[in-house]
């Protein structure tokens, strides 16, 4: 299972989407290439795609977006399908089990129509072979009957275009990845973007914020639009109760440290196992059971929830003799990196090559 995957949805900094944010998140989605902020080259990329699309009068290649949840997968397949004025329908590879409702699907598409199926690395197999055969060559066999006697009746479709999403692009059977003329992999987003983010959503919620307020937010945001959408609504909550609704530095700051988000977007968890990490085993290596017991939780939990995002900031290395934290862990707690700590002054040589490069925050 992908570490994205696990990620619960009851978390603040959790990048799977919770109801709440599906309530508000049709509304500050962009609906328009211009207006999606960062992901320059993806853009660039698709924005080359669909004119020329526009420009035969033909329906574009298929598309496989790949990247981590909240990045904006299915915003873009929206804004595809505004782009070349197509209507667009949803749906997702769990909900797809059989062939059958796959061939439901697509028999019912109209000419042109965008066809979004986010986690398509989840589909059945069946299901995908059944794919195969519809991107390729717009048609699929349906199989009436069982057994012997069953028989393939093959049904023409329209000419569509299939958006794949998945944060997995490596999980693909290579015959359905090679199948899409354009794969636009997303990166995580950086401050000045979510920045933007953070800004535009704002006016979109009617919400005042001065650019520190904005920088505040998106620094916390761990590279995710849909995490910094989320802090915003809680930094307004507070905002407007605390204070007088309006959102600085000052505001930012307090109400995310209520919700015990630090300022890298470190939570509660995140936190803890560094803390039992630094202090208790004076920076590892230690054990992920261990450290798992330490810090009071599964150590699927560590692993999948907490971890990823650790080693993505470079705080936590995972090495073949177990968990180590790296100088940057010691500086974020504010403690003092013993000498002999990995990757300390005094530490025994060949530790930093477990450690890898040192990070540059
Ligand atoms: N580039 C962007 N500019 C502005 N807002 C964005 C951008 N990308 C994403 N968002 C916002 O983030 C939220 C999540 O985006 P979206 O649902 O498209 O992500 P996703 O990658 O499809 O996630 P999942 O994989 O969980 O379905 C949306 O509310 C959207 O408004």
């Amino acid at each position: 299972m992908s570490p994205y995957e696990s990620d619960p949805v009851d978390r603040l900094v959790g990048a799977a989407a919770d109801d709440a944010d599906q309530a508000v998140e049709a509304a500050l989605r962009p609906k328009l290439l211009d207006e999606f902020i960062g992901q320059e080259r993806v853009r660039e990329q698709l924005s080359l795609v669909l004119r020329a699309a526009r420009k035969r009068g033909a329906a574009p290649d298929h598309v496989l977006l790949s990247g981590p949840p909240g990045l904006g997968k299915t915003t873009l397949s929206m804004i595809i399908a505004a782009e070349l004025n197509a209507p667009i329908r949803i749906t997702s590879g769990p909900a797809i089990q059989h062939a059958g409702d796959l061939a439901a699907i697509l028999s019912s598409l109209t000419e042109g129509e965008v066809l979004f199926l986010d986690e398509i690395h989840r589909m059945s197999r069946p299901a995908e072979e059944m794919l195969y055969m519809a991107m390729e060559d717009f048609r699929v066999d349906v199989i009436v009957g069982k057994g012997p006697g069953a028989t393939a009746i093959p049904l023409e479709l329209p000419p569509f275009t299939l958006v794949g999403a998945t944060t997995r692009a490596g999980l693909l059977p290579p015959p359905l990845r090679d199948r899409f003329g354009f794969t636009g992999h997303m990166e995580f987003y950086a401050p000045t973007e979510l920045e933007k983010v953070v800004h535009r959503s704002a006016r979109l919620l009617d919400v005042e914020i001065d650019p520190a307020g904005a920088a505040e937010i998106a620094g916390r945001s761990r590279g995710t639009p849909r995490i910094a959408n989320r802090l915003l609504r809680r930094v307004r909550d507070y905002a407007q109760v605390e204070h007088d609704g309006v959102i600085d530095r000052q505001i930012a700051a307090r109400a995310l440290a209520v919700y015990e988000v630090d300022e890298r977007g470190l939570d509660r968890l995140d936190r803890a196992v560094l803390d039992a990490l630094l202090r208790l085993f004076g920076g590892g290596p230690v054990g992920l059971s261990t450290l798992a017991v330490a810090v009071g939780e599964e150590a699927e939990t560590v692993e999948e929830v907490a971890e990823p995002f650790l080693v993505r900031e470079g705080l936590l290395a995972r090495t073949p003799r177990g968990r180590i934290a790296t100088a940057a862990a010691w500086q974020h707690l504010g403690l003092a990196q013993p000498p002999h700590a990995p990757g300390g002054r005094g530490a025994v040589p060949g530790q930093q090559a477990l450690l890898g490069p040192e990070p540059s925050a």
